[in-house]
């Protein structure tokens, strides 16, 4: 047993696939840990199919994950790592899979992770993928920080285990609780602020003009560049995280990927009573057209998340950064 899953009620083929990931992460856990001992785990290698830069690591992991379900009930198998969705054999599961998140931090020993959605498998490999997230049957994270842990939500709460590591398995502990409806602390890349549209940047600008400014309080930012690690962060102690679309080249719809980053992600978040949306769209409602689509992706607590769909509604003048007194937010 890799995982302590009892009380779950998982089917045994959901089940099985969760010690499967869970051995996995454990080893994962451990190759890490070891970076530079005997290779260097942040080495380029290659491009993946969205054309970003593979590290040694990422190459590793999608191996390891995709190697440990072959034979499980995962029939379809769709990562960041792969151009096309990999038939594993006949089941009834498809399992989306970032399996190296964070890769900036492999080299600055910060927290990275593994991201991974499982669906009921559906006709074909596509298919089993491009529909709405709120099919999802599971969604998760493991989280290779100082500590390791897996967090998963199977649509009932949000279930949190840490690895124990003299025994090698994931162990039960108490269960995230839900996210409060507001936060006082943000997270966006803001070196991205001259890209951004007017509603983002206006958004900012108020958090930032703190108690001087429309909101009259006093605001702190988090940037971890991790997916995972800002994910665990506003699981523990709340928080709203931005990744909009911008200006850059190939940034219209941001960086993140809808299927096997945004997707399980906001499944947990809901699933604590939190919010995820595009900036207006609820993630989970909106159907990706291809398997590596990216989307602008905003979540957290409820409040936080409304109040970004409301900004991108106010009438052009109010988000104009000459536009001072935006005295309908004030709060
Ligand atoms: O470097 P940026 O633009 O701030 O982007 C950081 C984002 O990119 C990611 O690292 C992308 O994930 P990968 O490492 O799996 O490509 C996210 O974890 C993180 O939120
Ligand atoms: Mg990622
Ligand atoms: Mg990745």
């Amino acid at each position: 047993m890799a995982i302590e899953l009892d009380d779950l009620g998982l089917s045994p083929e959901l089940a099985d696939v969760m010690q499967r990931l869970a051995r996995v992460g454990a080893r994962m856990a451990r190759i890490i840990s070891r970076n530079g001992l005997e290779d260097d785990l942040a080495a380029g290698v290659g491009t993946n199919a969205g054309g970003d830069g593979q590290k040694a690591l990422d190459v590793i992991a999608d191996d390891a994950f995709r190697e440990a379900l072959t034979g499980s009930a995962v029939a379809f198998y769709a990562s960041e790592e792969q151009d096309d969705v990999v038939t594993l054999g006949a089941g009834s599961l498809a399992l989306a899979i970032d399996p190296l998140d964070g890769s900036s931090n492999i080299d600055v020993n910060v927290s990275i992770g593994t991201i991974f959605s499982i669906f009921p498998a559906a006709e074909g490999p596509n298919e089993s993928f491009l529909r709405r997230g709120t099919e999802q049957l599971a969604g998760g994270y493991i989280i290779y920080g100082p500590q390791c842990a897996l967090v998963c939500t199977f649509g009932r709460g949000v279930q949190h285990w840490v690895l124990d590591l003299d025994a090698q398995v994931f162990r039960r502990v108490a269960d995230i609780k839900q996210l409060p409806a507001e936060t006082s602390e943000y997270a966006i890349n803001a070196s991205n602020y001259r890209h951004w549209s007017a509603p983002i940047r206006a958004f900012i600008d108020d958090l930032v003009a703190g108690a001087e400014g429309p909101r009259e309080r006093n605001f702190n930012m988090r940037w971890v560049a991790s997916l995972v690690a800002e994910t665990h962060r506003i699981l523990m102690r709340g928080g709203v995280f931005l990744y909009p679309g911008d200006e850059r080249k190939g940034y219209a719809r941001g960086r993140l990927r809808h299927v096997y980053e945004c997707a399980p992600i906001a499944f947990l978040i809901t699933q604590a009573g939190g919010g995820a949306t595009d900036g207006s769209e609820g993630i989970l409602t909106v159907v990706p057209d291809a398997l590596h689509a990216r989307t602008p992706f905003v979540f957290g607590c409820a409040g936080k998340v409304a109040r970004v769909t409301a900004y991108h509604d106010l009438p052009g003048e109010e988000t104009s950064a000459l536009f001072g007194r935006r005295g309908l937010f004030r709060s």
